[in-house]
């Protein structure tokens, strides 16, 4: 008889318990919590000596006070570990192609969290037109609408989309119930028949900057998008125009956005997403000019439940059959 599977959890699930249940049928999961980042690495090393090697790792969802997951923090899983599966869309925290080089497969969640981010998307675009951050201040201070002015309306204006994969395509969807017209640049372009069907127009970068009421990014953080929003393309959209932040922090410059929005030139910065997670600068967190969401997009009892399944539906399809679900690298055979 083989001897029994190995994986190492980072992260226990909340909701698919079941499933959990289910891979300890046929595996030995060794599984902790940490509580930063520190401790993740000590403890990965940790669990390594004693109790590696595994076949597979996984992170669960809620990562971010222990994330990035560094070359030093899996180096200890080496060699051995065919897998690191990770619980999001967005892999940027995770070194895919040194995983790659060591023979791993990485391993995401694409699906899960597309409805959730895009309803999160568009909350902050109302959020952002209508001044909720602001009003709520008011009323909670005993202050009503004192001081409050009058706010924008969604109907009639351009929603620009920066990024038109399944969150920015779920987003352009929801949105149009609210009477807007959506653009959008992509690195890649969508067939003409998709962009017919979700009523959407292609325009250059920057038309999309020139045009957009309100921009929305929903790229990846890749070296190409790192910093994409700066003070140069600030500078081209209209003044007024609102910032919407689904994807991920680093995909702003948030110094430029910092004096686009004290000199006004831009109305308001709708944030989900930060540098530095989960320590936002305090600028961002006390500004009137923003509102800010503790990277809550996909915070739901649904997305979680379907992500934590896609994560071990990753370990288990892997252990079964040597290539996890949703790969999003190829390991290099040597
Ligand atoms: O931020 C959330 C994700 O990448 O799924």
């Amino acid at each position: 008889m083989s001897p029994r599977k190995q994986v190492l959890g980072i992260g226990a699930p909340r909701l698919a318990t079941a499933e959990f249940a289910s891979l300890q049928e046929i595996a030995d999961v060794h599984w902790f919590t940490p509580v930063d980042h520190a401790q993740c690495i000590a403890e990965v090393a940790r669990l390594c000596a004693e109790k590696g090697p595994f076949d597979a790792a996984y992170v669960l969802f809620g990562t971010a006070k222990y994330s990035p997951f560094t070359e030093t923090m899996l180096a200890p899983l080496f060699p051995g570990c065919g897998l690191f599966a990770s619980g999001g869309a967005g892999y940027d925290d995770i070194p895919t192609a040194w995983l790659a080089s060591k023979g791993a497969y990485a391993a995401n969640t694409p699906t899960a969290v597309t409805n959730a981010t895009a309803d999160m998307a568009v909350f902050l675009t109302l959020a952002a037109l209508r001044n909720t951050t602001q009003a709520e201040m008011n009323v909670r201070a005993g202050k009503w609408r004192d001081g409050l002015e009058l706010t924008d309306d969604p109907m009639g204006k351009t929603f620009g989309i920066f990024g038109i994969g399944k969150i920015g395509q779920a987003t352009a969807r929801k949105i149009q119930a609210l009477g807007m017209d959506v653009i959008y640049n992509s690195r890649t372009r969508l067939p003409e028949a998709d962009e017919k069907t979700l009523n959407l127009t292609y325009v250059s970068e920057d038309e999309l900057l020139a045009r957009s009421d309100v921009l929305s990014l929903h790229c990846p953080l890749t070296p190409d998008t790192r910093g994409w929003l700066n003070a140069d393309r600030i500078a081209k959209m209209k003044d007024g125009a609102y910032i919407v932040n689904t994807s991920r922090g680093d995909i702003i410059d948030e110094p430029a956005l910092k004096a686009a929005l004290e000199s006004r030139k831009l109305a308001h910065a709708a944030l989900d997403v930060f540098v530095g997670e989960p320590n936002p600068d305090p600028w961002f967190t006390s500004s009137p000019y923003v509102t800010v969401q503790p990277h809550f997009g996909a915070f739901t009892k649904g997305t979680i439940h379907t992500g934590e399944r896609q994560v071990l539906d990753n370990v288990r399809t892997f252990l079964e059959t040597g290539k996890p679900r949703y790969p999003v690298n190829e390991p290099v055979r040597t």
